[in-house]
């Protein structure tokens, strides 16, 4: 993909794919595509070159909801739950919205509950979702992004405000889904956190894909080693 803001080329000829029961990590300097690239996959950024294809099928021209109906699920940086409604109404309304008429045959209540359980935050159900601490907030976002019963789960900085125990069990969250066969696509800066979940890793520098392979192999790599420094010598050290 392509993707010009303008004269600025925020995306150069980016390519790369996500696999089933894979935790992918999409990892950059500041300013590097990242999340150009996740808006062009979930649909909230038009390409300007390029097509985006999801379970063979492309889904270039389709809508965010279109997507979502399809199987992809994403999060944001921004913390997106609706502050005023509980917990498990948050989850409810996402789930509402991803089966629309086929909800009238459905239990609401009774699968968001087992959503909140699948994410470990149930027994903050009955909270109002803009007084429950960061790290609760994180995963009710992923819990509604579980709403659409995703095939591919878009996570855009996922850890961000956890503590380092938030974040250990968070990993291990993600580890479970992609067992379950769920294709994770994350950008992210925790390095502790990529380097222990990923399998495979695309390193963006200036819109383009300068390294993909392992996080072993990525931090080997010279390319990637040279773009980080100046940066941030933590991430290959
Ligand atoms: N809507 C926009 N209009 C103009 N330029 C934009 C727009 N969105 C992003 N850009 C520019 O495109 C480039 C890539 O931005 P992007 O947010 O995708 O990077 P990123 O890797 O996600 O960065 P960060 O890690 O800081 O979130 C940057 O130079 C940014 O200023």
């Amino acid at each position: 993909m392509v993707v010009q803001f303008g004269g600025v080329t925020a995306v150069d000829d980016a390519t790369f794919s996500v696999e089933p029961a894979t935790i992918t990590g999409l990892i950059g300097p500041n300013g590097a595509g990242k999340t150009t690239c996740f808006n062009v996959i979930s649909g909230l950024q038009r390409p300007t070159k390029g097509r985006v294809r999801f379970r063979d099928q492309d889904v270039t021209s389709l809508s965010v909801d279109g997507r979502a109906r399809r199987g992809m699920g994403r999060t944001f940086q921004r913390l997106e739950a609706f502050g005023s409604l509980s917990v498990r109404d948050n989850v409810m309304v996402a789930l509402d919205i991803n089966r629309g008429l086929r909800g009238l045959f459905t239990n609401g209540r009774k699968d968001a509950d087992a959503l909140l359980e699948r994410v470990g935050i149930a027994s903050y159900a009955e909270e109002r979702a803009d007084s429950v601490p960061t790290g609760t907030a994180r995963l009710l976002e992923l819990a509604r992004a579980l709403a659409c019963e995703p095939r591919l789960l878009l996570l855009d900085e996922p850890s961000s405000g956890l503590d380092e125990a938030e974040t250990d069990d968070f990993g291990s969250l993600l580890q479970e889904l992609a067992a379950s066969g769920v294709a994770i696509l994350m950008v992210e800066h925790d390095m502790d956190l990529v380097m222990a979940v990923c399998q495979e890793l695309h390193v963006l520098d200036f819109g383009r894909i300068i390294a993909s392979g392992t996080p072993a192999a990525i931090r080997q790599d010279r390319t990637v080693q040279e773009a980080y420094l100046g940066y941030s010598e933590e991430v290959v050290a």
